[in-house]
């Protein structure tokens, strides 16, 4: 497929159709390599990608909980019980951080994020390009003080999404996108 086509075809695949195997380690830095390519501004690199394989899931979900009842001290066993489960639905997660570098003199922390995401977009193509499947996610967590702190980011700092990864277990099936038309407009009308 040529470079075009496989950037108009790449889709997400369902965190919970995401099954063994993941990446390994090698095929994975191959796919993060991808990021490194993402445009700029400054030269920051503010992207860091936090791996969480197998059975350190469980320490994200209890990361996750100890947010959950920090924040929600009545949190019900339920609520607790489909918060950590999250973690568990695909056998890999990147947790993709923006590092914020504050007061930079030309690059504001709003770039900074944008470029952490463009990243993000370049390894999710790299992923549809490979045999493995991926999709990024957030929820509050991803905004949460002790969730940013456990991953060992500061509060400045910004947690882009978690990656999910792994094989996925159905064929997917083509997705309709829209129409560019209405999404353009000349300036000035
Ligand atoms: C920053 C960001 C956060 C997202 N968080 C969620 C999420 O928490 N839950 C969700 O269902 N989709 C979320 N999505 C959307 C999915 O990643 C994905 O784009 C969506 O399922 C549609 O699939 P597609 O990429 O094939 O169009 C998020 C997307 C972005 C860019």
């Amino acid at each position: 497929m040529d470079i075009i086509s496989a950037i108009k075809n790449r889709q997400s695949v369902k965190a919970a159709l995401l099954a063994d195997p993941a990446p390994n380690d090698s095929e994975l830095r191959d796919l993060l390599e991808a990021g490194m390519s993402a445009p700029d501004h400054g030269a920051v690199r503010p992207w860091r990608f936090k791996v969480i394989r197998g059975d350190d899931r469980m320490r994200l979900a209890d990361l996750f909980e100890a947010a959950l009842r920090a924040k929600e001290p009545d949190a019900d066993a339920e609520m607790i019980a489909t918060l950590r489960s999250k973690p568990m639905r695909s056998p890999l997660i990147v947790a993709v951080c923006a590092v914020i570098t504050e007061n930079h003199p030309k690059v504001p922390p709003v770039e900074q994020v944008v470029a952490t995401a463009c990243a993000t977009q370049n390894i999710l193509q790299a992923i549809d390009a490979s045999p493995f499947g991926g999709v990024l996610l957030t929820g509050w967590t991803a905004q949460d003080v002790i969730v940013k702190e456990g991953l060992g980011l500061a509060p400045k700092d910004e947690i882009i999404g978690y990656l999910y990864l792994g094989t996925p277990t159905e064929t997917l099936r083509a997705k309709k996108r829209p129409e560019v038309d209405p999404f353009i407009e000349t300036w000035p009308a």
